[in-house]
């Protein structure tokens, strides 16, 4: 409920003008009825008058105007919901933990914010809003009218609502359970398709696809079944409703005419006010139905909203300037309760180029992430400058600090963008970018130049060129510190040697730390550092160790061999 209160205060005046609009609204809709009993009674004993006409025409001719303008407030706010409840899912992304992030499954989640997003809306919009401004007015209005005419009609009335709100609770609990088997579908649905989408090469190769539409097809049959199971048992309810609203209008018929006390007029106006009575009891049990049910789905995106944020964010040191020295003190780190380091302790100088080497899996990454400030230590610290990297704000951090991480970092949106994000940068400057990391063969090919859309993950280009791509960021950087995690593993030697010599000449004054598989590529840092099961076993120049540390060793004919 707090995010849906969230947004009533960001709309307040917008919301309050739709309340007012729609309680007027019911006010004049009951009246209209009520005056139509004192004119059609004029009209019957002749005593009607010109006054009463348009008295009668003005509320009609109000009715409708005010309907038209009550639409600008209700669409904006409408619309307006639904898309700043998918917003404030974009929004959550940008602070999550990254722990959480991590175990994220993409089609999943993308269902469950579009229906959290969806039953948002219709809580808020059709159910709270509705309730408020339409159909409590219109009930106790239309009360006070029919209370005017006679008293034990409205009694029978309020005793009729009384039960249609009892059958509609039993019907919820049955509802309930359907709904959140549609809703688990749905989410199941979303990730067959999101992951086809995804992974069309790799399912395709491995003849996946027909096992994937299958699954996807036993969600479709639990989906359709439910949907129809449900809409049967909601028209059930209506059906039932309706057979109770006509045998009220009948009884009030009868009784008029066993009791002969009231006119023409009265009857007329009665059978008008028990539907002005009815009509908003049987709305507000679809709503009444639909928002309990919508709160499950608005649960299960509020969940996500609920997780836990990057405590970094908002919080901390702002620092002003960072020349880039690095310490890791008896540094401890767990994946749940897997141990990756125990005591790690590393220093890094300002300004040094350092190398970090070993076997797949021994921690590299994970110590890159770390300084990154994307995991938390366990225990130890780390220390930036002389800064506790646990105590900075990391929106101040990110102006010093530049990540190429191992998994494509091409995201889907054009060359210019991929390199300088929103930055306002001259096209000359970009292409010289492009020609230092060789990829000026490349961008006169493109048909489009600079404003070439890339595709999901870069899918358009070669995995070197993504890697080019990414590192040619680096020139529109102003961090100094920069972390290349396995930034040139898919280029070939020769390509990897020259762009990294534009590279390492660009960030000589800066530290520069990089992890790499191919040893040669990191004959001339300054210091190597070997990494075994998440701890460091050498440190040195690559001829020193090549001569004295004999993993080092095997790790680097390994290399050469292959
Ligand atoms: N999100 C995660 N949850 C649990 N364990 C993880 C997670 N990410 C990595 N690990 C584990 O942590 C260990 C260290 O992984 P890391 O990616 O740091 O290794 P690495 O040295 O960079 O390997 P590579 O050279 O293959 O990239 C590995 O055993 C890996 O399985």
């Amino acid at each position: 409920m707090n995010y849906l209160m969230k947004i009533v205060k960001k709309n307040k005046l917008l919301v309050g003008s739709y309340l007012l609009l729609g309680i007027l609204l019911a006010f004049l809709e009951n009246f209209t009825a009520s005056y139509f009993q004192t004119l059609i009674n004029k009209f019957n004993d002749r005593s009607l008058t010109a006054s009463v006409i348009i008295i009668y025409a003005f509320v009609l001719v109000m009715l409708c105007v005010l309907s038209y303008l009550d639409e600008y407030p209700g669409r904006k706010l409408e619309h307006g919901i639904f898309l700043d409840l998918k917003i404030e899912a974009l929004k959550k992304i940008s602070r999550v933990d990254y722990k959480s992030y991590q175990t994220m499954g993409t089609g999943k989640l993308v269902q469950r914010i579009e229906n959290g997003a969806s039953a948002g809306k219709s809580m808020l919009f059709d159910f709270i809003f509705e309730l408020t401004r339409k159909l409590i007015p219109s009930i106790l209005f239309s009360m006070i009218f029919i209370y005017r005419i006679n008293k034990i009609i409205m009694w029978v009335i309020l005793i009729g609502y009384i039960f249609v709100f009892i059958v509609t609770n039993l019907l919820l609990k049955r509802l309930y359970r359907i709904k959140e088997h549609i809703l688990l579908n749905e989410e199941e649905m979303n990730h067959f398709l999101v992951r086809g989408f995804m992974e069309m090469v790799i399912f395709r190769i491995n003849k996946r696809f027909n096992y994937e539409i299958e699954k996807a097809k036993f969600a479709e049959k639990e989906i359709v079944g439910s949907k129809v199971k449900m809409t049967l048992i909601h028209e059930a309810f209506f059906t039932i409703f309706e057979l109770m609203v006509i045998s009220v209008k009948v009884a009030v018929i009868v009784y008029g005419w066993i009791t002969k006390s009231f006119g023409i007029g009265a009857v007329v106006a009665l059978i008008s006010l028990v539907d002005n009575a009815y009509i908003p009891i049987a709305i507000f049990n679809v709503l009444y139905v639909q928002y309990k049910l919508d709160k499950g789905a608005f649960k299960r995106y509020t969940d996500f909203l609920d997780l836990d944020n990057d405590y970094q964010f908002g919080k901390g040191k702002m620092i002003p300037a960072l020349r880039g020295n690095i310490s890791f003190y008896g540094l401890k780190f767990l994946y749940g309760n897997r141990l990756i380091f125990n005591n790690l302790n590393l220093t890094v100088n300002s300004g040094e180029k350092i190398a970090f080497v070993g076997e797949s899996g021994s921690g590299k990454s994970t110590l890159i992430k770390l300084l990154a400030g994307l995991l938390k230590p366990g225990g130890g610290k780390i220390l930036v400058d002389d800064y506790d990297l646990s105590r900075i704000d990391l929106n101040s951090y990110y102006d010093y600090i530049d990540y190429v991480p191992q998994e494509s970092s091409i995201f889907d949106g054009t060359l210019r963008e991929n390199l300088v994000f929103n930055k306002n940068v001259d096209d000359k400057e970009i292409v010289n970018v492009l020609n230092q990391v060789e990829l000026s063969g490349l961008y006169y090919k493109l048909k489009d130049g600079l404003g070439t859309e890339l595709g999901e993950k870069g899918i358009s280009l070669s995995g070197g060129e993504r890697q080019r791509i990414a590192l040619g960021r680096l020139w529109f950087s102003k961090a100094n510190i920069i972390l290349l995690d396995e930034a040139t593993s898919a280029m070939d030697n020769i390509t990897e040697e020259n762009v990294m010599n534009h590279v390492m000449d660009l960030l000589k004054e800066k530290t520069v730390i990089v992890t790499a598989h191919r040893l040669n590529s990191i004959k001339n840092f300054e210091r190597i550092v070997v990494f075994k099961n998440g701890d460091i076993i050498g440190q040195g120049k690559f001829q020193e160790l090549l001569e004295n540390n004999p993993y080092f060793r095997e790790l680097y004919y390994a290399t050469v061999n292959k």
